[in-house]
């Protein structure tokens, strides 16, 4: 009987546990994840979304048109959509409020009679002002209630001349988040294959519109259109329409369209300076961006032309290097090899290992390894030996071969293209390493310049990418603000106008979330690097500065030692002329060259216009006389100048030019 009672007890207490116990398990697909949390991924809000999806379709533009040696040429637009031209594209019908209450921005008639009155008040003030001449202040901008919720729609187009996409491949490119061509060890703008999606998501959640894609290949002579949106639940693309076109005209790149809901207003300036910055990273593209407004005195158009035919090399794609993998990819690396043996596999998959030091590893390993072991049949135990091996063994460092600076010629053009500075030094490290992956820092301070603040102004890019976002957390202008002394270079810190350009590329850039906003300042290898590098320029800025401040005190010094030429030779003519009298009259007796000077200038042979002459000439050689000391002294080799001249070329026989100076020739092989 007790025991019944028990099982009546399980059986009841069962029951209740069934219905909390019953699982709350769910699975959500990638797409819904980002759906739900936009903001990582640079999807905040309405404005922070048309900056975001400009960017994006930027960025893959020009990786597309680099990843085939092509200079850019990339074209965005961004049109404004009026309600209710937006709803005449959905095929709504404008409706006219009813129950006007029932609304945000709904004024009380006494509400609505106080405005006015205001308004009324401040429009007779001007008036007033007016007549009397006096100068009116902003007119006061009537605060009529916008509605909450009541959106702008845009419509973003990018066209470029890059690579374009396989027909078959756009529907998932562009409809299945973590999906891309990226996401191999190369140094590219795009990583997380999710950029072009988010665009898509977003236009879907603010909208409700497709994407829109036209791409040809070149050599394809069909232009592919694909329209579609995306099945957030499943993760797939839903195609409206996937079709070949013909390419009469043999254009090859990508358009991309999307609808969606922004905000130009209060983003125009970011939108602005990402471009501008862009412009200044890759003075290589040709840019071209317009905005177009409802009406029209609002409208922008800019075009950064492109500067120069030098292109950065393109990115190679790398191997992983032993200290930068985990298990995880090392099980990975095994499972996709074609390579038979553990020799043969160490050897091939991993820079940096060759075949003695894969040899000597695999010693290492134990006696359970051999170097003609299959690779395929190493356990999952025997890896996490490989792993710690890995870890602790003693490798080259990887080179920075497969990387693409921006180089200084381009980042020293961009920056002088861009904001014309009065002085600008620039440095390019060499490449260094953290968690096995190779980067390079390249930087650029400026001085003076046009719409530059006084003091610091940070410009950040990331493999070639501008940096707007979360600027105080990251590692350049922490170690700007922070780490670099600017008095002991002769800059002002909060005086003068100091512009601060840090690119950093890599085969992996440590971004702080996938937003692509910031690289954080908690890797020391690439702090010490920024700070280096930012050092570098501002030791060569010192020696220019130093410099101008020293022509600047000699030409003060030459400038009041002119003052007094014509006094000091009215004075010493006068000397000469009482000499000369007393000489004539005998008064005085003076020494042999003294009496020659003297008859020249009862001659008039020695005037004072001629002592003023030979003043100013003195003034003139010990000026220059100083300004070569100081050259020496300093080796600036800029003063004193030589003439040279270009020896005419001898189409017959000469590959060569000869420049030509009195104390040099100086040849160049053609
Ligand atoms: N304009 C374009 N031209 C050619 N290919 C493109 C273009 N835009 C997108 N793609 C292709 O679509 C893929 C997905 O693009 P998406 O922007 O979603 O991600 P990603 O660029 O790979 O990475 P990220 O999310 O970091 O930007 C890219 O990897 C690229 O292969």
């Amino acid at each position: 009987m007790a025991g019944d009672d028990l099982v009546e007890t399980k059986k009841g207490s069962s029951k209740n546990s069934k219905d909390s116990n019953e699982s709350k398990l769910k699975q959500k697909s990638p797409a819904e994840f980002f759906a739900e949390n936009k903001n990582i991924a640079g999807f905040d809000n309405p404005g922070k979304s048309l900056y975001t999806t400009v960017r994006e379709l930027v960025e893959n533009a020009l990786d597309s048109a680099e990843s085939i040696s092509e200079l850019p040429e990339v074209e965005v637009t961004i049109e404004e959509i009026v309600k209710s031209k937006f709803n005449s594209m959905i095929g709504l019908i404008d409706r006219e409020r009813v129950d006007t209450q029932l609304y945000d921005d709904y004024e009380t008639e006494k509400a609505r009679g106080k405005r006015l009155a205001k308004e009324a008040r401040a429009s007779e003030i001007q008036a007033k002002n007016l007549a009397s001449g006096k100068k009116n202040k902003e007119p006061g901008v009537s605060k009529v209630l916008k509605a909450r919720g009541e959106a702008s729609y845009y419509k973003v187009t990018c066209k470029d001349n890059g690579k374009g996409m396989p027909h078959d491949d756009i529907p998932n490119m562009f409809g299945r988040v973590l999906s891309g061509t990226k996401y191999g060890l190369k140094q590219t703008r795009g990583k997380f294959g999710l950029g072009a999606k988010m665009a898509l998501i977003w236009s879907k959640m603010s909208t409700g519109l497709p994407i829109e894609i036209s791409s040809s290949m070149k050599s394809q002579n069909y232009v592919t259109f694909c329209r579609l949106d995306i099945d957030i639940h499943r993760n797939i693309p839903h195609i409206h329409l996937h079709e070949k076109k013909g390419n009469k005209e043999k254009w090859h790149g990508a358009e991309i369209q999307v609808v969606i809901e922004g905000n130009w207003t209060t983003y125009r300036s970011k939108i602005l300076h990402y471009m501008r910055q862009m412009a200044v990273i890759t003075p290589y593209a040709q840019f071209l961006f317009r905005f177009i407004s409802e009406t029209p005195e609002k409208n922008v158009t800019i075009k950064f032309t492109r500067r120069t035919d030098v292109m950065p090399p393109i990115p190679i794609e790398t191997k992983h290097h032993p200290s930068s993998v985990d298990l995880l990819l090392i099980k990975r690396l095994i499972t996709d090899t074609s390579k038979k043996t553990l020799l043969q596999f160490l050897q091939n998959e991993f820079v940096n290992i060759n075949k003695t030091l894969a040899a000597r590893l695999i010693g290492e390993m134990g006696p359970d390894f051999g170097p003609s072991m299959a690779v395929k049949s190493v356990t999952s135990q025997q890896m996490v030996r490989i792993h710690q091996l890995f870890r602790q063994a003693k490798f080259d460092d990887p080179s920075g071969d497969c990387l693409s600076p921006a180089g200084e010629y381009n980042l020293r053009l961009g920056i002088i293209k861009e904001l014309h500075p009065d002085m600008v030094a620039t440095y390019s490290g060499s490449a260094q390493v953290f968690e096995g992956h190779p980067f390079i820092v390249e930087a650029g301070v400026s001085l003076g310049g046009r719409d530059v603040k006084q003091g610091i102004n940070i410009f950040r890019f990331a493999n070639r990418i501008p940096l707007l976002f979360e600027q105080g957390a990251d590692v350049v202008t922490r170690t700007a603000l922070k780490r670099i002394n600017w008095n002991s270079y002769k800059i002002n810190q909060t005086q003068d106008k100091i512009g601060v350009f840090v690119s950093i590329v890599s085969t992996k850039i440590p971004f702080k979330g996938t937003g692509k906003e910031y690289i954080g300042d908690d890797i020391s290898e690439i702090a010490t690097a920024v700070k280096s590098a930012i050092q570098q320029c501002c030791i060569q800025l010192k020696s220019k500065i130093v410099k101008r401040l020293q022509a600047r005190e000699q030409q003060e010094r030459k400038r009041s030692l002119s003052r007094y030429i014509p006094d000091a030779t009215g004075a010493v003519y006068e000397v000469l002329k009482q000499m000369t009298e007393e000489h004539k009259t005998k008064r005085k007796r003076y020494g042999e060259e003294d009496i020659v000077m003297l008859d020249k200038v009862s001659k008039q042979i020695i005037t004072k216009e001629t002592l003023k002459e030979k003043l100013a000439e003195h003034v003139e050689q010990v000026d220059y006389e100083m300004a070569l000391e100081y050259a020496t002294q300093s080796g600036v080799s800029e003063e004193p100048r030589e003439n040279i001249y270009l020896q005419h070329l001898d189409p017959n026989k000469s590959n060569f030019i000869d420049l030509h100076s009195p104390t040099f020739v100086f040849r160049l092989m053609l």
